[in-house]
């Protein structure tokens, strides 16, 4: 199992200060990113899996695997609606560097691990969109990482397949460090150990996501009698920040 571990980590497009020396342990099972829009979420994922370098500071994966695998999944990907599903994750294994007669096995293997492994041979645009996003999880996947990163992977997905996608992140996090980005609290809720919260440039929040839920939840702060206790801590959360968010 690997630990991911940012280490003051700053980082600014141009003039724009995003994060603002980060620290932050990311442990095995999943965590939940929040923060609002704009907050630096998908910059901080993209500095994670080695997609920016930060202006300062580092990320450092440490723990029993002596050369840690990242996975990423973008909250946008294009899905090349004439290949087949077997072909397009096999093409991602090969590209995150597995052995070319290695990567046919290993794409069944992801695709059976986001349920679409009976459907290997179909095209792709033959897929929903909740199979499409499952799609995405696959070619994060089909190299075998020890970290998972995945951006908003629920985002416009109906109920039943934002409940799929869930049962498939679940599993994932048995034997992996995965973090996920979301504004779905309820993905939250139901997927995650830990949450933080980036605010500010920094992560104001690091905890259970029992933590976010009582230590800060005031059975007072007026809501509309339909969120969720988390919703109420979390929202609670945000407003202590004040202006500073
Ligand atoms: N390539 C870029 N060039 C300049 N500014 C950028 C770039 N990408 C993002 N930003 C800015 O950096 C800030 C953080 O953006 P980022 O996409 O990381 O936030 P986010 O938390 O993922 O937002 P959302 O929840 O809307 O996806 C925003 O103010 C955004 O406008």
């Amino acid at each position: 199992m690997v630990e991911v571990r940012l280490d003051s980590v700053s980082f600014r497009y141009g003039r724009k200060q995003v994060l603002r020396d980060v620290t932050w342990c990311i442990t095995p099972g999943v965590t939940g990113l929040l923060g609002e829009n704009g907050a630096g979420k998908s910059t901080l994922m993209s500095i994670l899996v080695g997609m920016r370098r930060p202006r300062s500071g580092h990320v450092s994966l440490g723990g029993s695997s002596e050369t840690p695998r990242v996975g990423f999944v973008p909250q946008r990907f294009t899905t090349p609606g004439e290949m087949r599903l077997i072909d397009t994750i096999s093409y991602a294994a090969w590209l995150n560097g597995v052995d070319r007669r290695a990567t046919a096995p290993a794409a069944q293997r992801a695709l059976e691990a986001v349920d679409l492994g009976g459907r290997s041979h179909e095209r792709v645009r033959t897929l929903s969109g909740g199979q499409r996003q499952r799609l995405g999880v696959a070619a994060g996947l089909a190299h075998d990482p020890d970290v998972l990163v995945l951006d908003e992977p629920t985002v416009g997905l109906d109920p039943s397949q934002r409940l799929r996608v869930r049962e498939v992140l679940t599993a994932l996090g048995g034997k992996r460090t995965v973090l996920l980005s979301t504004h779905v609290l309820d993905d939250v809720q139901f997927l995650c150990h830990r949450v933080g919260v980036l605010a500010g440039g920094t992560i104001a929040f690091d905890g259970t996501v029992d933590e976010l839920t009582s230590a800060l939840a005031q059975p007072n702060h007026p809501g509309n009698g339909l969120e969720s206790a988390l919703e109420r801590g979390y929202r609670t959360f945000m407003d202590t920040l004040g202006d500073d968010r």
